[in-house]
């Protein structure tokens, strides 16, 4: 196998002064190229901190330790301009919010070409003018020419992410990190992007790690899918094994508490209480004391580790116990 495009090992990250627990306990995560790999989890697991810190863009006053490798390059210990001039030509991100990513001042054509000036074959301004109209088109805007003399306010919202998306692309990145890129829009322009990035994706045969609240979103997108919980991945596996047979009590939670069209259930089991507090550091699982299949004296006092079971992995005491005993 091609060594992956992204490689993040045993990654952690606290916030000293704000949080008890670390962010990110132990993230381990790869996507390969032409894979779309997916983050799941609810809100405040530690999503959007995992894709930033595959970039280095780590909170102020993060401490972070582990390693990222982003095609080749050591992130956690590049310097600046290595890592800005990663950002435009190895990989780039696309945000939930695309007016706040964008200067509302500056013309949409400037925009464009500005992410190309960092570009790896030093484009001209005609090329890059160029690439942009191509990349408007492909995005499928209707006027390319005319949006590169707009201002950001002249257009929707689905219509500017599209431009984020095209200005996500303008360096021909081999790994795009997607963060609810379409959670701010509504449900027809949320399926119009979602086929426009996986057409691109594969088109340009990117990695693609694609984080989600939709659990039907990413079992539609995704190759894999990973699962995390208070800064840990409790569970990875292909997405058609993962949302056919959950193995983590926490995955399965989210199954049961997500609606679905295609399968009517009698009724949505949330799941129950909190996320874990960023002030809580439990002796024993993260999510013991949510757990409807808890293992009282097990589960409150022991961590359980990442096991994995053939291609896929979870972090369950409940399984490895049964392991054992079996
Ligand atoms: N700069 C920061 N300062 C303080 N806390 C932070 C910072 N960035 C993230 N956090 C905290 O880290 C945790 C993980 O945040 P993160 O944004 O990664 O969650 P998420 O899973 O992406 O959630 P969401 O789906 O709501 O975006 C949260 O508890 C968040 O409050």
């Amino acid at each position: 196998m091609s060594t992956p495009l992204l490689q993040m090992s045993d990654v952690w990250l606290r916030l000293p002064g704000i949080a008890n627990r670390p962010i990110l306990a132990g993230v381990d995560l790869e996507v390969a190229a032409g894979e779309v790999v997916g983050l799941v989890g609810e809100s405040g697991s530690g999503k959007s901190v995992t894709a930033r810190t595959a970039l280095g863009l780590v909170p102020r006053g993060a401490q972070v330790e582990g390693r990222v490798l982003v095609d080749g390059t050591d992130v956690l210990s590049a310097p600046a301009d290595r890592l800005r001039r990663l950002r435009s030509e190895s990989a780039a991100m696309v945000f939930q919010d695309p007016r706040a990513g964008i200067n509302p001042m500056r013309r949409i054509g400037d925009h464009l070409t500005e992410a190309a000036r960092f570009a790896k074959r030093g484009e001209d301004v005609r090329a890059a003018r160029k690439r942009a109209l191509d990349l408007l088109e492909a995005v499928g805007l209707p006027h390319p020419e005319r949006h590169l003399k707009q201002f950001p306010h002249e257009l929707s919202g689905g219509m500017l992410q599209r431009v984020m998306i095209a200005g996500a692309l303008m360096g021909s990145p081999k790994l795009l990190l997607c963060d609810e890129p379409t959670t701010a829009l509504d449900v027809t322009t949320q399926k119009e992007i979602v086929s426009i990035l996986a057409r691109l994706q594969q088109d340009e045969g990117m990695g693609m790690l694609f984080i989600t609240h939709d659990l039907d979103l990413a079992a539609s997108v995704c190759d894999r899918v990973h699962v995390m919980y208070a800064g840990q991945v409790v569970e990875h596996a292909s997405a058609k094994e993962l949302f056919a047979s959950p193995q983590h009590p926490y995955t399965a939670g989210l199954l049961a508490s997500t609606p679905s069209l295609e399968v009517v259930q009698e009724r949505l089991r949330p799941i129950a209480g909190t996320p874990l507090s960023l002030l809580a550091d439990p002796l024993g699982c993260t999510f013991a004391e949510r757990c409807d299949r808890v293992m009282e004296g097990l589960c409150t006092t022991q961590r359980p580790e990442l096991v994995e079971h053939g291609d896929r992995a979870d972090r369950c005491l409940l399984n490895q116990t049964t392991e054992v005993a079996g």
